[in-house]
């Protein structure tokens, strides 16, 4: 049992947006390990990495992809650092992996629409920029199918996925 889809990809990338349309599209169900967290944790992420830190954060992160990689049979949107453990990169082979990318401006207008993101409260574009870098290559490593998401509308990167996993 595992998911048919696992979204990776940056802080504004769409994961959490595009991963419910996808599983509306597909029928299927939508699981967040973000969400997860909050669960388990029973506070929002933001209230986690201050009052916690970010390293338990990752611990519950960590712990989360486990259970959901185990568990869910829909798609399934990762946060956005939960690639940085080892052994969620090691769980992560083999599984239909889309990395959704998306530009830095692209990013920085898009966390700006949205909810607050604990790692990116001071100085946005330069916190994504650094991060964005660093990380490429361990998205891209991972990825079984890459969807450009900047010129693209959420319905728009769907038909993307649909398109590229399609056998
Ligand atoms: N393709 C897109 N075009 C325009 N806006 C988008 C697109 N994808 C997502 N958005 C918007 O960008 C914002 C961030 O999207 P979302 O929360 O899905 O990102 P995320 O990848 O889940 O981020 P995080 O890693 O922080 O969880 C939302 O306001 C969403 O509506
Ligand atoms: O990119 C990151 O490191 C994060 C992304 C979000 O999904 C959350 O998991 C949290 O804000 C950290
Ligand atoms: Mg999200």
């Amino acid at each position: 049992m595992s998911p048919r889809v696992v979204l990776i990809g940056p802080p504004g990338s769409g994961k959490s947006t595009v991963g419910r349309l996808l599983a509306d599209r597909l029928g299927a169900a939508f699981r967040d390990t973000d969400a997860d967290v909050e669960i388990v944790a029973g506070k929002p992420v933001g209230d986690i990495f201050v009052e916690d830190g970010e390293e338990r954060f990752r611990e519950l992160e960590a712990e989360a992809v486990r259970r959901a990689l185990a568990e869910h049979e829909g798609v399934l949107s990762l946060g956005g650092g939960a690639v940085l453990a080892e052994v969620t990169r090691e769980l992560l082979a083999g599984h239909s992996v889309v990395y959704l990318e998306v530009g830095l401006s692209q990013a920085v207008q898009r966390v700006g629409l949205a909810s607050a993101r604990p790692l990116l409260v001071l100085n946005p574009r330069s916190q994504l920029k650094k991060l964005m870098d660093a990380r490429r290559p361990v998205y891209e490593g991972l990825a079984m199918v890459t969807v450009a998401t900047d010129e693209r509308k959420p319905d728009e990167v769907v038909d993307e996925i649909v398109k590229g996993l399609r056998p």
